[in-house]
């Protein structure tokens, strides 16, 4: 039977997510959080597969603007809400989606698509480079301890319900956008994500608070976490779960995650979706009590080589001709001269022989906020040396000071 692929309808939605969340194995969202995700999809960029009068598959895409090495904010595709039938899975309809998506996007001129997978092994084939990392650490508070940070002495905690909080959470989210290549500004509507706390997913664990870090009432970080109390017979045994942490100056980081380490009755604290150099790494007295895990987080494409590569800046000059070979969007393959340096860069077609070659180009996207070096993919054999001396210099261009970090899904 033919499956019909088209762009979805407002009225279709209902069904259209219910095939999403079968997908995802069968349980329906908490009824706020179905409600933010249908206000926050984008119809216009939404393909929906039909089988007769069967939703079958589903596919859309978010108008982000993420920040790239330099800091500017660069028109991105946030690929999300995929899913195929298991009736119809394997025959191509993903490949399907994906293909028609990036001709849209090329054609709306986003150069970059990104998005955050349910499974790693799926889209580096279409693609897409692992292209930042999330940090999760598990620390027993009850053998670690956290210094006291220099400079906190004048800094007031107040903990909240983050609703009261929220606005002004935002406004130092919002300042602390262009700081981290991945970051990406919210939108309206997506700073009511990490608000929700849905009484039947908290798995006895309590409704979630807010502490504030404030100078002189300005506010300079915040940390939203809830508390699992729990007892081994006597002995208080609680674990601090902490949904998010934003700092704008070390020591109200330092403090914020003190306090969250000194809370009464728990003796662990589990903080997610941390940036791999945060400075956690630094502050606790025993790092082999931290069980440090990461895994793969932001999942990037280039849809447009020369306009995503002269959308960033480059930590030194760089002058250099790069072969690509993409059979996904076609217009990609050829040679690329890339020059440029800290204050901008150009990347224009040209005949000239290559330097280096991307043997595939999901290491562009894994390089392309500076977290994956190009060298480590040369180690990999992804991106391989044609001209001598060309790997080192392109590799260091290519990094990034601090690690490309997004504290979220979506
Ligand atoms: C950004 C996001 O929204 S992430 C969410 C992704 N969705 C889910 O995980 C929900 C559950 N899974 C599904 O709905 C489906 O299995 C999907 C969407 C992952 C795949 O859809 P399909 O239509 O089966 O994929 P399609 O047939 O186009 O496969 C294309 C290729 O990807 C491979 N592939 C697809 N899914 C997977 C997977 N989960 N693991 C490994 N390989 C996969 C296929 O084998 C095929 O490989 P090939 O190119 O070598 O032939």
């Amino acid at each position: 039977m033919t499956i019909e692929l088209r762009g979805l309808r407002d009225k279709e939605w209902d069904a259209w997510f219910a095939g999403l969340e079968w997908a995802f194995g069968g349980v329906s969202k908490a009824p706020e959080e179905r409600a933010l995700w249908q206000e926050l999809t984008e119809i216009d960029r939404s393909l929906a597969a039909w089988d007769g009068d069967r939703s079958v598959g589903s596919f859309s895409s978010f108008s982000f603007r993420m920040t790239v090495p330099g800091g500017t904010p660069v028109p991105t595709a946030g690929v999300t809400m995929v899913s195929v039938a298991a009736t119809h899975r394997r025959r191509g309809l993903l490949r399907r989606m994906m293909r028609s998506a990036l001709q849209g996007f090329h054609e709306a001129g986003e150069p970059l698509a990104a998005l955050t997978a349910s499974e790693q092994q799926i889209y580096g084939r279409f693609g897409y480079g692992v292209a930042t990392r999330a940090m999760r650490a598990t620390i027993d508070t009850a053998r670690v301890r956290v210094a006291p940070p220099a400079g906190a002495d004048d800094l007031t905690l107040t903990v909240l319900p983050p609703a009261e909080a929220a606005a002004r959470c935002e406004e130092l989210y919002a300042r602390l956008v262009p700081t981290r290549p991945g970051m990406l500004a919210r939108q309206p509507g997506w700073e009511k994500l990490p608000l929700l706390d849905p009484p039947r997913e908290r798995d006895g664990a309590s409704e979630l608070r807010c502490v504030l870090a404030e100078r002189d009432g300005e506010l300079l970080g915040y940390a939203r976490y809830a508390l699992k109390p729990q007892w081994e017979a006597t002995v208080p045994d609680g674990t601090v779960l902490v949904r998010d942490l934003m700092a704008a100056e070390p020591a109200a980081y330092g403090a914020l995650l003190r306090f969250l380490c000194e809370t009464d009755l728990m003796s662990t604290v589990v903080l997610r979706d941390r940036p791999v150099d945060d400075p956690l790494l630094h502050l606790v007295s025993d790092i082999r009590r931290c069980q440090l895990r990461t895994i793969d987080r932001l999942h990037v494409r280039t849809v447009d080589v020369g306009a995503a590569l002269a959308a960033r800046t480059y930590a030194r000059e760089v002058d250099v001709v790069l072969a690509v070979e993409d059979e996904l969007c076609p217009w990609n393959t050829g040679r690329w001269r890339l020059s440029g340096g800290p204050e901008g860069a150009v990347c224009e077609r040209t005949t000239d022989p290559a330097d280096l070659s991307f043997e595939h180009v999901r290491a562009l996207g894994a390089a392309y906020l500076g977290d994956a070096s190009l060298a480590a993919l040369a180690g990999a054999g992804l991106v391989r040396e044609l001209r001598g001396g060309a790997l080192a210099p392109a590799a260091t261009a290519f990094s990034s000071a601090v690690a490309p970090w997004l504290p979220h899904g979506f």
